[in-house]
Order: structure tokens, then sequence, then C-alpha cells
């Protein structure tokens, strides 16, 4: 397993969520992930008075991965809250990280390091589309 600078990562999270834009549920969230090319990307959530269309802080991580150049694939995460407590993804979520970290995302969990698999197992992902 990568050595992992897991308090740098909550810490850019944590900043993230400061650039949140939460007028209706007042919960900042906050994203953060290593790359394979060394970066950290970040996100926070996004909302909207058509409260169904909110992004979460992984989805603009997920936009921003790619649009900034900042690698291909995700390799460590991280969520917190505005308190810097961690979080788990939802379950939305869980499926678009897979999309770009796979198997061996390694996420900071509640009581240590999960993987993605831990969180979500048997996932469907881009290998299912290649079989056919
Ligand atoms: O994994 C999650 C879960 C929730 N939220 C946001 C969406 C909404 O703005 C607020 C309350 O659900 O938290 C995220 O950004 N990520
Ligand atoms: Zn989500």
């Amino acid at each position: 397993m990568p050595d992992i600078d897991w308090e740098a990562l909550r810490a850019a999270a944590r900043d993230a969520s400061t650039r949140a834009y939460v007028p209706y549920s007042k919960y900042p969230v906050g994203a953060a992930a290593l790359t394979d090319t060394g970066n950290i990307v970040t996100g926070a959530n996004v909302e909207n008075a058509s409260y169904g269309l909110t992004l979460c802080a992984e989805c603009a991580l997920v936009s921003k991965l790619h649009t900034d150049a900042l690698g291909k694939r995700l390799v460590a995460f991280a969520c917190v809250d505005a308190a810097g407590s961690v979080l788990q993804p939802c379950g939305r979520c869980r499926q678009l990280l897979y999309e770009f970290g796979g198997e061996t995302l390694l996420i900071d969990g509640p009581e240590g390091t999960l993987t993605m698999t831990d969180i979500l197992p048997w996932a469907f992902g881009p290998q299912h589309l290649e079989e056919t």
C-alpha cells in the first residue's frame, strides 16, 4: 500500500469545503484526492434552488481531475465536513469515484484506511462494457 499523507489530504478537503455553495443545507463538504501524477484534486458541494440538482463535492472533484489536467486516475481519497470530520461518499459518488479509481482506490475511513471494494463491492464499471 502506498504511503499516503492522510493529514494533508484532509487539510486540502477542509480547505475546499470553505468554498462550498450551500445556502440550503448549510452543510459544506470538501473532498480531496491524490492522483496518479502526484497532484491533489479537490472539490466542494454546489447546491441549487432545485434541490435535487445539487452537485456533491466528489462530483466537482472528478470533473476537475480531467479538466484541470491533474491526472488520469485517483490513488487516495478523503472527504470531510466543515468540522473536519471524515465522511464517506454517498452512493452515487461511490460510483463516480469508482470510474477513476477502480477497486484499489484508497478511502479515508472512519476507523482507518478502506478501499473502494470495501465501500462499493461488486461494482459495475467500464470493464463490464468491454465484455460484450
Ligand atoms: O458524499 C456526499 C454527501 C453529501 N454531500 C452534500 C450534498 C448536499 O449539498 C449536502 C447535504 O446532503 O452534502 C456531498 O457533497 N457529498
Ligand atoms: Zn454524493
